[in-house]
């Protein structure tokens, strides 16, 4: 596929939730000429987009482009379209690619925006695309950074990472999404900067329970950093690259994300601190929080890569009731004594 390819006259988002739709708003705002077409689950959501230019739910009084247009009929969203984009929960994605299926326009590439891990299959999210539509390597791509969705909403500048194993595909799609408040940088590194998008949430979580028991600023960067050691192990072990990890996708959404009161899941980490059960944070929150899902899918595939994840297997022990919050913050860090260095123990 060349660079040179034309911008596709329609791109489908598929996800009208918080980075759905807001992701559609940085392709219809950086080209106007492009008709940007989103699937909404719920008809009313598709509703007050069309009518109003809101999607209030998600994206309170954030006004959208006239050239976003919202429907909750799959075949009228994905016809035509030669680029597809994914932007719903993890676990509910190879349910969705089996009605999508049929519907996909001839050789549309299609890319993933999610950041989880399937349970009992342990497959990323371009796995889970490629098995279930059968495509090539080479149409199916992932996006992924320090995005949290209503900042890019604001129009905060913000950059990010398209991957595909043809970098060809991914300058094509990074052109399709580059906006004044967006810049995309481009890899090949699928693997790696899906990973990092994967366990940075799981890490999320641990550095929201700390913050819900009030400890400082010494504590998240250690969690921080010992995270992402282990991020990097697993993507390692797995085919991906160092400098993946300390890029955009890798150490750049780690930061963002335990850092932020905007991240889901660093709060219902925060809440978890706080001394609310998983039943009343699940009930709590409004939002996908894919840490909470995706943890036990982590830590299974590090076991079948012989990798050590102790904050990750920590954070799976507290979300499965085998460790208190209370004990939690004393097993993030006490492993044996061992060089800094040392990324593959
Ligand atoms: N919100 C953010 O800042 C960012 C989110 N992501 C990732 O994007 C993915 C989507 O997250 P958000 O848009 O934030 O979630 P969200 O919770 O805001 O919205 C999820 C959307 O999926 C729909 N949905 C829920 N269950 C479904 C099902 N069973 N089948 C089909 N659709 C269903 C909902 O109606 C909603 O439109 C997640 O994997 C998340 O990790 C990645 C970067 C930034
Ligand atoms: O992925 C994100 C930021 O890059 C969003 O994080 P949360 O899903 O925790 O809100």
């Amino acid at each position: 596929m060349s660079a040179r390819r034309p911008l596709p006259a329609k791109v489908a988002v598929l996800g009208a939730g918080s980075w759905g739709t807001t992701f559609a708003k940085v392709v219809a705002d950086a080209h106007p000429d492009i008709q940007v077409s989103l699937w909404a689950r719920r008809a009313e959501v598709a509703k007050e987009i069309n009518e109003f230019h809101l999607n209030s739910q998600y994206l309170k009084d954030i006004r959208l482009p006239e050239n976003l247009a919202a429907s909750a009929d799959l075949a009228q969203v994905l016809g035509g379209a030669p680029l597809v984009v994914l932007a719903v929960p993890a676990q509910s994605v190879r349910a969705q690619l089996k009605t999508v299926k049929p519907l996909l326009a001839p050789g549309a590439v299609v890319v993933s925006l999610m950041k989880g891990l399937e349970r009992g299959t342990d497959a990323r999210m371009s796995q889970v695309i490629r098995e279930e539509l059968g495509l090539p390597q080479d149409r199916v791509a992932v996006i992924s950074g320090p995005n949290l969705a209503m900042e890019i909403a604001r129009r905060e500048p913000t950059a990010s990472v398209v991957a595909c194993t043809d970098l060809e595909v991914a300058q094509w799609i990074a052109a399709v999404c580059t906006a004044p408040y967006f810049r995309p940088y481009t890899n090949t590194d699928v693997v790696g900067v899906e990973i990092g998008g994967i366990v940075k949430n799981v890490i999320a979580l641990s550095v929201g329970i700390c913050d819900g028991k009030h400890m400082g600023d010494n504590t998240k960067a250690s969690v921080i950093t010992r995270g992402l050691a282990e991020t990097t192990r697993l993507a390692l072990a797995l085919g991906g690259e160092l400098e993946t990890m300390a890029g955009l996708a890798g150490l750049g959404d780690l930061v963002a994300t335990c850092s932020s009161p905007l991240s889901r899941n660093h709060t219902a980490g925060r809440l978890l601190g706080e001394g609310l059960s998983l039943d009343e944070v699940n009930q709590r929150m409004t939002q996908t929080a894919e840490g909470i899902k995706s943890g036990r899918a982590v830590l299974d595939l590090a076991a079948q890569m012989g990798v050590e994840m102790p904050i990750t297997e920590a954070v799976v022990a507290v979300l499965e009731g085998h460790l208190s919050v209370e004990e939690l913050a004393p097993r993030l860090l006490t492993r044996e004594l061992k060089s800094e260095g040392e990324q593959q123990q």
